[in-house]
């Protein structure tokens, strides 16, 4: 470790804002208007939606930002930056507009998730944090959603922390879960520190040191009593489950009747179609008809699927690393692009990003999000982005289409355009609360019933309509065109 205190996040950058920032500075561009845009180009997972997490610890991370003693007297020793370009990064704080979707909104590919608005120095050197926050917390969120989807109305519990890569993402990833429909963790600090319902059972070690399932069950039991809660799930599968850990259970729940509450017990291997079959026979012939069966053991929402098509009598699923990790997706990708830039008259001038990949061209312009719902229905028709100004509601009928294939279209009428970008800094100052964390929880499934289900189902969903307003279009393939007009070819000079 450093002598250095690591008491600020300005410096969870990469080196390339501080460069870039460095140079502007320079040239007395660094005080100009810039609008950046955060949004990622396809859904993880093959879902259909991805759910919007990380804006509560963005508002964390933008209130306190400020480069400390520690920060400048590292850069200085570590780069050498002259000390003119030191003491104006001391002077440093967030001074400008973000504008964000809510945490739990529903998000689909190359829309604005969030838009900073700022001088051009504070918007590059908050990027890398931006996105560090978004890409995980609304991978997990998705992934979550995902297993909630599968789980339906039984409990889910997180279980990842062990697993997870390091505390942060233990504890963000934990409330992303959360807020996507997990019911509870076994994280007691995400409990403490968000409150999130805490649950958790007992691991095989405590079987191992009583070297018997009846034993350690009997003293487990005993603490239970004391608790308040008196709650009691033994863990069956240590040595095995139908001959020993099961019919231990049920002699220790008999023997402590009335004093514990025996609410059921963890299977955590072994073929969990078969022994939770099994293991649901015997409780009811204990007369234990009201217990649950939780599982867990490396379960995601494939697992889930197929342990409910075996008829698995499973009532709670704890989900570990497939979650935490998102053990099959490792990135989402999620990438932050500017739009706009002031000119030299102080105008705001649209900027736009070529390649030869036609998914990586950037759409200039500061935007707004709309989500089109149908009044008929209350079903969403697709999301719709147009330039600030527009006013899409005023529309009789409005016109969507495809931003790649144009041919295909709809005109909408009798709609609801639900601005899905909402101020959350203006000029510096908050002037957002996020919700509690149950409401972003209610949030994110209201949300969903506002999409049809060929969006919502796990396998192959339906590719939901994402269109560029006519003006929004029309910039774009203007300022296309004038770029290609305009860029010089260096190769011959
Ligand atoms: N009936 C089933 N159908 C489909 N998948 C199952 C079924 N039962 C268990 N699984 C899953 O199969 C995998 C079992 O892997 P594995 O055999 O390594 O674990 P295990 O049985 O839990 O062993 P251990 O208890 O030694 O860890 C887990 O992902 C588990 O969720
Ligand atoms: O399987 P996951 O989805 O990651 O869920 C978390 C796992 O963590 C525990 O096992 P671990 O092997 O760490 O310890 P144990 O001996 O207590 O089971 C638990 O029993 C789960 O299997
Ligand atoms: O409480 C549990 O059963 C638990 C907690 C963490 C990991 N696996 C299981």
């Amino acid at each position: 470790m450093s002598n250095y205190n690591d008491d600020s996040l300005a410096l969870h950058t990469d080196a390339y804002q501080i460069n870039m920032t460095e140079t502007y500075w320079h040239d007395d561009m660094h005080n100009r208007k810039a609008v950046f845009e955060l949004y990622f180009r396809n859904l993880p997972f093959g879902n259909g939606y991805g759910v919007f997490a990380g804006l509560e610890r963005i508002i964390e991370y933008i209130k306190g930002f400020c480069f400390t003693e520690s920060d400048i007297d590292y850069l200085r020793e570590a780069v050498g930056y002259e000390e003119e370009f030191l003491d104006y990064l001391k002077t440093i704080r967030f001074t400008g507009t973000i504008r964000s979707m809510r945490e739990g909104e529903l998000v689909f590919g190359n829309e604005p998730i969030l838009q900073v608005e700022s001088t051009l120095a504070e918007a590059q050197l908050i990027e890398t944090a931006l996105l560090n926050i978004v890409n995980y917390q609304t991978l997990i969120a998705t992934k979550a959603s995902r297993i909630k989807q599968v789980v339906g109305e039984e409990k889910v519990l997180e279980f990842g922390s062990r697993r997870a890569q390091e505390m942060d993402a233990a504890i963000w990833g934990t409330r992303a879960a959360f807020i996507a429909g997990f019911d509870a963790t076994s994280n007691v600090r995400a409990g403490k520190k968000f409150g999130i319902p805490v649950s958790g059972t007992h691991a095989h070690s405590m079987i191992q040191v009583y070297k018997s399932d009846y034993v350690a069950m009997k003293k487990y039991a005993e603490s239970c009593v004391r608790r308040k809660n008196k709650v009691f799930i033994p863990l069956v599968d240590t040595y095995d489950v139908l001959r020993s850990g099961v019919p231990a259970a049920i002699k220790v729940a008999k023997e402590f009747k009335g004093e514990v509450d025996f609410k059921g017990i963890r299977l955590d291997g072994g073929d969990m179609a078969y022994l939770s079959k099994k293991t649901r026979e015997m409780l009811d012939k204990a007369g234990f008809h009201s217990t649950q069966i939780v599982a867990s053991s490396d379960l995601d929402e494939q697992t889930i699927l197929s342990l409910k098509a075996q008829g698995a009598k499973i009532d709670v699923w704890g989900i570990g690393t497939k979650l935490i990790t998102s053990f099959d997706q490792p990135a989402l990708g999620a990438v932050y692009k500017i739009v706009a830039i002031e000119d030299d008259h102080g105008d705001m001038v649209d900027t736009i990003k070529i390649s030869s990949n036609p998914e990586k061209v950037t759409t200039p312009g500061e935007k707004r999000v709309y989500r089109i719902i149908n009044k008929k229905n209350n079903k969403s028709e697709g999301d719709y982005i147009t330039l600030k100004n527009e006013e899409p509601q005023k529309e009789e009928s409005l016109k969507m289409f495809h931003p790649t294939h144009t041919f295909i279209s709809k005109f909408v009428t009798d709609f609801e355009a639900r601005e899905l970008l909402t101020d959350i800094f203006v000029d510096g100052e908050l002037v957002y609360e996020n919700p509690d964390i149950l409401e972003i929880q209610k949030f994110v499934a209201d949300n969903l019933t506002v999409l049809w289900e060929e969006y919502r189902r796990t396998l192959n969903p339906e590719e939901y309509p994402v269109d560029l307003s006519q003006d929004c279009w029309d910039n774009k393939m203007q300022i296309i065109k004038e770029i290609k007009e305009e860029i010089k070819d260096y190769t011959g000079q």
